[in-house]
């Protein structure tokens, strides 16, 4: 049986599924683009997707990989994040064969866009699932006359089971800015990060794969184009204070997020710039 991609509703909106051969599947909705859920052969769901989550057509939708661009978080005069992940993109590609599924989906500038951000772009997010992997691509375009810089992010919620127990390996001797402790730069020291207590971290040019390891199973993360590295864990008081977020949401996800945030992108018009995210269950 060939792998398939088919139209459906998620929580009442329109949504993609995927699914191959070998049992790997993942939904994505055609709100932000967003990857809502995955699970690689095996069939244990590897992204968090928070049970409060709103799914109104025009809010963010906490977990899964929200698409953050043209601004990473706050970074900026535009709303958190920018606003790729409150639009509705349009399915443009569809490719499937013995054991695997890619969606290409796209975002262009209109008038909604230029309000906040004066440019023409398009954006495209290839999402390709095969074997024990998924693989985010998104590429931006200008399709202007004048050149533009932005931030982004593919801002993964990955699922854990309990997060205190979970450790990433590969940020040893990387340095920081610290969102937790105002903005300071620091540099990783220890041999693997455990999360303990709120952590808001973007760690610069961060050149290996990392991995997360849980008790029973491990995940390979992995990105190219991307310079950066987000950590990113509200905690007990933060998660208290986010409406779409259980209180206890913080100890069953943890975020790792490929991001180009540190230095702005910029991009002269005609040209193109990519950044992937690659996840290996493992
Ligand atoms: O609540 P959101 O706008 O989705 O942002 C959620 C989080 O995203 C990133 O990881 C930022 O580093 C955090 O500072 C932010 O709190």
């Amino acid at each position: 049986m060939p792998a398939t991609i088919e139209p459906i509703e998620f929580h009442g909106q329109p949504a993609l599924r995927l699914a191959t051969a070998s049992g790997a599947r993942a939904v994505v909705a055609l709100h932000g683009a967003q990857v809502l859920s995955w699970a690689p052969p095996g069939g244990e769901e590897r992204l968090y997707l928070s049970p409060k989550a709103v799914f109104d057509g025009h809010s963010a939708v906490r977990g899964g990989i929200p698409v953050c661009f043209p601004q990473f978080a706050d970074l900026g005069p535009l709303p958190a994040h920018g606003f790729a992940r409150n639009r509705r993109w349009s399915l443009t590609t569809e490719r499937s064969g013995k054991d695997f599924a890619l969606a290409g989906l796209t975002l262009a500038d209109d008038e909604a866009t230029r309000a906040l951000w004066p440019y023409a772009f398009s954006a495209e997010l290839s999402i390709l699932i095969e074997d024990s992997r998924l693989d985010l691509e998104l590429e931006i375009t200008n399709t202007g006359d004048e050149a533009f810089e932005f931030t982004a992010a593919l801002h993964t919620y990955l699922a854990v089971r309990e997060v205190e127990e979970s450790r990433i390996e590969g940020l040893h001797g990387f340095s920081y800015r610290d969102k937790t402790d105002a903005d300071r730069i620091q540099r990783d020291s220890g041999d693997a990060l455990v999360i303990e207590s709120e952590t808001d971290r973007v760690y610069h040019e961060v050149s290996r794969p990392l991995l997360l390891r849980e008790y029973h199973r491990s995940l390979g993360v992995n990105a190219d184009g991307f310079p950066d590295v987000v950590v990113w864990n509200p905690w007990i008081e933060r998660s208290a204070a986010i409406a779409d977020l259980p209180d206890d949401g913080f100890r069953r996800m943890l975020c790792i997020e490929a991001a180009a945030a540190r230095q702005p992108v910029r991009v002269q018009p005609g040209e193109s710039w990519w950044g992937r995210q690659t996840l290996v269950a493992l």
